[in-house]
C-alpha cells in the first residue's frame, strides 16, 4: 500500500479491510461519479478511469466518495464506509438514496440574515451527527449582517450545539478561507449544505479555485436520462476533496434518531427520568420534561423544535421501512411466480 493513497482521503480504516492478496493484486480507488451502469474511479495519481458495473454490483449500492478495489477490467468490491449521508427520495417509493460517503466535515451554511434559523440548523446538525461527519456551522455575509450583529448570530449558533464549531465569515473576502482551510487539508473530505443564496458556491469557489456552482447539478430527467455529466468530487486548494452530488440540496431527515438524541442530549436525559417510559410529555404525572419547562431550565421553543424534528424523523423513517418491506414482499412474489412458471415448463 503506497502512502500516496492519503491524497484520496484513504486511512488505516480502509487498509485494515484488505487481505494480503488484495493488497498485492488490486488497486484502491475512490468513486468520483456513480453512473447507471458504470463508476468513475479516481486513482492515487489523480487519473480517472471508468469501470462497468458487472455481476452483483449495482449503482444504488455506491455513493460518490466510496472507496473500492478495482482490477484492470472491473470493480471488485466496495469497502466499508466511515461515514454516509443519505436522503429520503421523493415520490411514493421512498427509499433511502445514498448521497455521499466518507465525508469528514459537513459545512452547514447559513448567513447573517433571515436565513438564519435554529430549526433548520438543528435539522442539518442531526443529519451530520447521524452520518458521523463533523458539523461546522459557517455563517456568511458577516460584512452585512441584518437585524443583529454578526457576533450575535454566532452566539445563537453556538447555543444550539456545543459539538459544532461556528465560523462567521465574509465569503467574498479571500482571507476568509484561512479559518475553513483547516478542515480542508490533504486527506480531508467536506460537503456543503444550506439554503439557496447563502453562499455555498462562493465558498466552494474560494476553497477550490474552480468556477463551480454548488447544488446546481441537475438530477436525471423524468425519462431517466442523465442530463449532466458534471463532476461531483473537486480537489480543494488545501489538498482535500469537496463533494457535491445531486441530492445534497434536498437532504431530508430520516433514520436520524441517534443524531437527534445527541443534539438534544438535555431533553433525551430528561425523557429517561419521566415516570412512564412511554411518556408523551403532555399531561402525564411524573413527567421530567414538563417539570423542567415549569422550573424554567428547559426552553419551550427548544422543546417544540425537538418534538417537530422527532416527528419528521419518525414519519420519514417509517415510510422508508414500509417501502423496504413492500419491496421484499414484491420480490418474494416475483420469485415464487417464476418458480411456478419454470415448474410448468418442466425446468
Ligand atoms: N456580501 C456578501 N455577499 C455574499 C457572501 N456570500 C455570498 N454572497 C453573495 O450572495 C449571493 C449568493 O451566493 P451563492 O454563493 O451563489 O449562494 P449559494 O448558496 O451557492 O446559492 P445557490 O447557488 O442558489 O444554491 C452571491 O451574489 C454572492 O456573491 C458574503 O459573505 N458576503
Ligand atoms: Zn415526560
Amino acid at each position: 500500500m503506497t502512502p500516496d493513497l492519503k491524497i484520496l482521503g484513504w486511512t488505516q480504516f480502509f487498509t485494515s479491510q484488505l487481505s494480503t492478496d488484495e493488497i498485492e493484486t488490486l488497486t484502491p480507488v475512490r468513486i468520483a461519479e456513480v453512473r447507471r451502469r458504470s463508476l468513475i474511479a479516481l486513482k492515487a495519481d489523480l487519473s480517472r478511469e471508468e469501470r462497468p458495473l458487472t455481476g452483483e454490483l449495482v449503482a444504488t449500492d455506491f455513493a460518490v466518495g466510496d472507496f473500492a478495489l478495482i482490477d484492470p477490467d472491473r470493480i471488485i468490491r466496495r469497502l466499508d464506509r466511515r461515514t454516509l449521508i443519505s436522503r429520503k427520495a421523493a415520490g411514493p417509493m421512498s427509499q433511502a438514496q445514498l448521497i455521499a460517503a466518507n465525508i469528514d466535515t459537513l459545512f452547514i451554511t447559513t448567513s447573517c440574515n433571515h436565513d438564519f434559523n435554529e430549526a433548520r440548523l438543528e435539522r442539518y446538525l442531526a443529519i451530520a451527527i447521524e452520518a458521523e461527519a463533523t458539523p461546522v456551522i459557517a455563517i456568511t455575509k458577516a460584512d452585512k449582517p441584518e437585524d443583529i450583529t454578526a457576533e450575535e448570530y454566532a452566539e445563537r449558533a453556538r447555543a444550539i450545539y456545543d459539538g459544532a464549531a461556528v465560523i462567521v465569515l465574509n465569503a467574498k473576502d479571500p482571507d476568509a478561507f484561512d479559518e475553513l482551510a483547516k478542515y480542508c487539508s490533504t486527506g480531508q473530505t467536506i460537503a456543503l449544505v444550506g439554503s439557496s443564496g447563502v453562499g455555498k458556491s462562493t465558498i466552494a469557489r474560494g476553497l477550490t479555485g474552480l468556477d463551480i456552482d454548488i447544488g446546481d447539478i441537475r438530477e436525471d430527467d423524468a425519462k431517466g436520462r442523465h442530463t449532466t455529466t458534471a463532476r461531483s468530487m473537486y480537489r480543494m486548494l488545501a489538498g482535500g476533496w469537496l463533494i457535491d452530488t445531486p441530492g445534497m440540496r434536498e437532504l431530508a431527515l430520516h433514520d436520524a434518531s441517534e443524531g437527534i438524541s445527541t443534539l438534544f442530549e438535555d431533553i433525551t436525559d430528561l425523557t429517561t427520568a419521566c415516570k412512564f417510559s412511554d411518556c408523551a410529555h403532555d399531561t402525564e404525572p411524573g413527567c421530567a420534561v414538563r417539570a423542567a419547562l415549569d422550573d424554567g431550565s428547559l426552553d419551550a421553543d427548544r422543546l417544540a423544535r425537538w418534538r417537530k424534528l422527532v416527528e419528521e424523523d419518525t414519519r420519514n423513517s417509517e415510510t422508508i421501512a414500509e417501502t423496504r418491506q413492500r419491496g421484499r414482499k414484491f420480490g418474494k412474489m416475483v420469485k415464487s411466480a417464476m418458480k411456478v412458471k419454470s415448474a410448468k415448463r418442466g425446468e
